[in-house]
């Protein structure tokens, strides 16, 4: 690499770490009960209603699991922030999950309502509910699921999709990586720039076994959400497009991408998202 080649490169480097950091200062206030309230309440979380976002991202979860091609025994879900609901197909079709976050307070969230002790921010009940009728099961199979869900879950790991090795090496996944990952509404509002989206992409197919499949949630068309009052944190605008080129440069087999366009009456004020992503993808 010649001189000018060089300083370029370190050049680039010194904006994406600043561009990382400046993230990781927006973070700082995230506050778990608020995003919860924002986003996993009604309208938003309405299950008696055809257009309502969160049943379409379970339907979209529940597909996918059990379209047969699924298997092996370790899921983890990348950037699970507060949320269970992302897990609430997939810990019926593997034995160990791990919950991961970046923020601390989003793993005592997780930890609360896993523990079963003390105050949960959000009552998952009737999400539970939800996935049990997905899967021909009377609703009150709920406490059965949320006992599952207690027992496969094997630990709440920190993790930061910037780094190469996401996790910490003396994390229990097996060497040979996982056989499912799940992210939602992670990659995108972590990452400066569509660059880093794509990067991030990449550092956590290293936690995917050959074969194991990527089940990837997000936003299009978002520029920023409320990560608690006051506190605003961007977001890479993506669209259907760039988020396909992401995954297969990031060396994904995409087998398939669904939306979900955000009808009038779930604009809450809490964010500027237009639609949601649904992507299935593999680790050739
Ligand atoms: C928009 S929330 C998504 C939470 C949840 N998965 C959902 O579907 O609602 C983004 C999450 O990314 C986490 N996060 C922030 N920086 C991260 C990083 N560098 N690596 C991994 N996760 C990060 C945040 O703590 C937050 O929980």
């Amino acid at each position: 690499m010649d001189r000018e080649a060089k300083n370029e490169k370190e050049e680039n480097d010194r904006e994406r770490e600043k561009g990382v950091a400046a993230m990781v200062a927006c973070y700082q206030g995230f506050d778990p009960a608020a995003y919860l309230q924002y986003n996993y309440m009604p309208p938003r979380a309405d299950f008696d209603r055809q257009d309502s976002i969160v049943p379409w991202k379970l339907g979209c979860l529940h597909r996918a699991f059990t379209e047969g091609d699924m298997g092996g025994d370790v899921l983890v879900d990348v950037g699970s922030g507060p949320t269970l609901y992302q897990v609430l197909s997939g810990c019926e079709v593997f034995d160990t999950v791990f919950l991961t976050d970046f923020l601390e307070v989003n793993r005592q969230e997780l930890r609360r309502w896993l523990q079963g002790e003390g105050y949960s921010s959000l009552d998952w009940t009737p999400y539970l509910q939800h996935v049990c009728k997905l899967e021909g099961r009377r609703p009150s199979a709920w406490t059965e699921k949320a006992a599952r869900l207690r027992s496969v879950v094997s630990d709440i790991l920190p993790i930061d999709v910037h780094l190469p090795r996401p996790l910490h090496p003396d994390s229990q996944l097996p060497t040979a990586g996982a056989d499912c990952l799940v992210s939602c509404f992670c990659l995108e509002s972590v990452s400066p720039d569509l660059a880093s989206f794509t990067r991030a992409l990449g550092h956590i197919r290293g936690l995917l076994r050959p074969g194991g499949h990527l089940l990837l949630i997000g936003a299009l068309g978002e520029s920023y959400y409320m990560g608690g009052p006051g506190v605003r944190i961007p977001v890479v605008p993506l669209d259907e497009a760039q988020v396909c080129a992401s995954v297969r440069a990031s060396g994904y087999t995409l087998v398939r991408l669904e939306v979900y366009t955000l009808p009038q009456g779930m604009m809450v004020g809490v964010d500027d998202v237009t639609g949601v992503f649904f992507v299935k993808a593999r680790k050739p």
